[in-house]
């Protein structure tokens, strides 16, 4: 049986609709085209979507519940617990704080925000134990410590395997990366983007609520609601739908993956806007998503992977500290 369908098909922008089941748990022959399916998907689409994770339904239920109501709580109380430095890059992150964008420089990230700042509120949490970087728990709030921590190892473990696959597509050694996930440099972002008046887009074309930008890490787990908007950016230059589909996580390749995969796999633009299916009345209902962003560990130096230069391709990049690169990446955002 074939593994793979597709998600998405529009515009050139093909995304496969994969059941990882198949990897984890399926034959030789199943494993080894899944994991084909999922690096195709990567090299051509630079977002696959995944069914049948090891991650329960009812987890994930309760970790959407869990955030829900932590971004209900007073302005005040999430504040106090608010994001400092790009090096901890931990905590609260306020409305039109942050701007995702493909602009490097820290002026023009900054006249952008000015212009049309990304409707969303967010709350990052990193790895435990992580020297000099405590979490910024609530400390009257130990449910939300226990969900998250337990969710943030559910996505360490789905990273470790979805490298895996990877390699395995790459016909590489199938624990190629473990060296580079076992730590779990990553970032578990909340995200919330509150109920919002229709006019607010119709008054602007250019708002958005999370502007167009690529992932900087390895790659990143998406969960998402019901409602919509999140868009890819085709081959042809459009933005296309990446319509949420219910059990499924969607997976997108970051920046320092394209790199690493000396540009054979691709990190894609990618931005929410405003919601596509019209609902009554003349407010949009909040949007909730999980990003689970996914670095090789921060130690690690990321050279070229085997088998991605020679024969003719050329070795495009140096060698980069996996820590060093993301904290240059985010200096520039915040
Ligand atoms: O909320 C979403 O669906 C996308 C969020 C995203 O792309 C990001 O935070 O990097
Ligand atoms: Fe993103």
């Amino acid at each position: 049986m074939a593994s793979s369908t597709s998600a998405v098909n529009s515009n050139n922008l093909v995304i496969p609709l994969v059941n990882f089941s198949h990897f984890l748990h399926g034959t030789p022959s199943q494993r080894l085209s899944t994991a084909q399916a999922i690096l195709h998907g990567f090299q051509t689409a630079g977002f696959i979507y995944l069914t049948h994770t090891p991650i329960p339904p009812s987890t994930l239920q309760t970790t959407f519940k869990t955030s829900a109501s932590f971004f209900s709580r007073s302005q005040p109380y999430k504040e106090a617990l608010g994001w400092t430095t790009p090096e901890s890059n931990r905590g609260y992150v306020s409305h039109g704080r942050e701007k995702v964008s493909t602009l490097l420089d820290k002026d023009s990230v900054a006249a952008s925000r000015a212009q049309a700042p990304d409707l969303k509120e967010s709350f990052e949490i990193g790895r435990e134990g992580a020297e000099g970087a405590p979490n910024n728990w609530p400390d009257d709030d130990s449910e939300f410590k226990g969900v998250m921590t337990g969710f943030f190892g559910l996505c360490k473990e789905l990273h470790v395997q979805v490298m895996r696959a990877i390699a395995v597509g790459m016909g590489l050694e199938e624990g190629y990366f473990d060296g580079y996930t076992d730590v779990g440099d990553n970032t578990l972002r909340l995200l919330h983007y509150p109920e919002v008046k229709k006019d607010v887009f119709a008054k602007n074309k250019m708002q958005v609520r999370a502007g167009e930008h690529t992932d900087y890490g390895s790659i990143t787990l998406l969960f998402q609601d019901e409602r919509g908007g999140l868009q890819v950016k085709s081959p042809d230059g459009t933005f296309v739908d990446a319509t949420p589909i219910p059990g499924t996580v969607v997976v997108n390749a970051g920046d320092l993956l394209a790199r690493w995969s000396n540009d054979t796999i691709k990190s894609t633009l990618h931005r929410v806007v405003e919601p596509p299916a019209p609902e009554e009345g003349d407010v949009h209902p909040p949007r909730y998503s999980i990003a689970y962003f996914c670095n090789p560990n921060f130690e690690r130096r990321i050279e070229a992977i085997e088998g991605t230069y020679g024969m003719g391709r050329e070795r495009k990049y140096e060698g980069i500290n996996s820590g060093e690169y993301l904290v240059q990446r985010l200096a520039a955002t915040y």
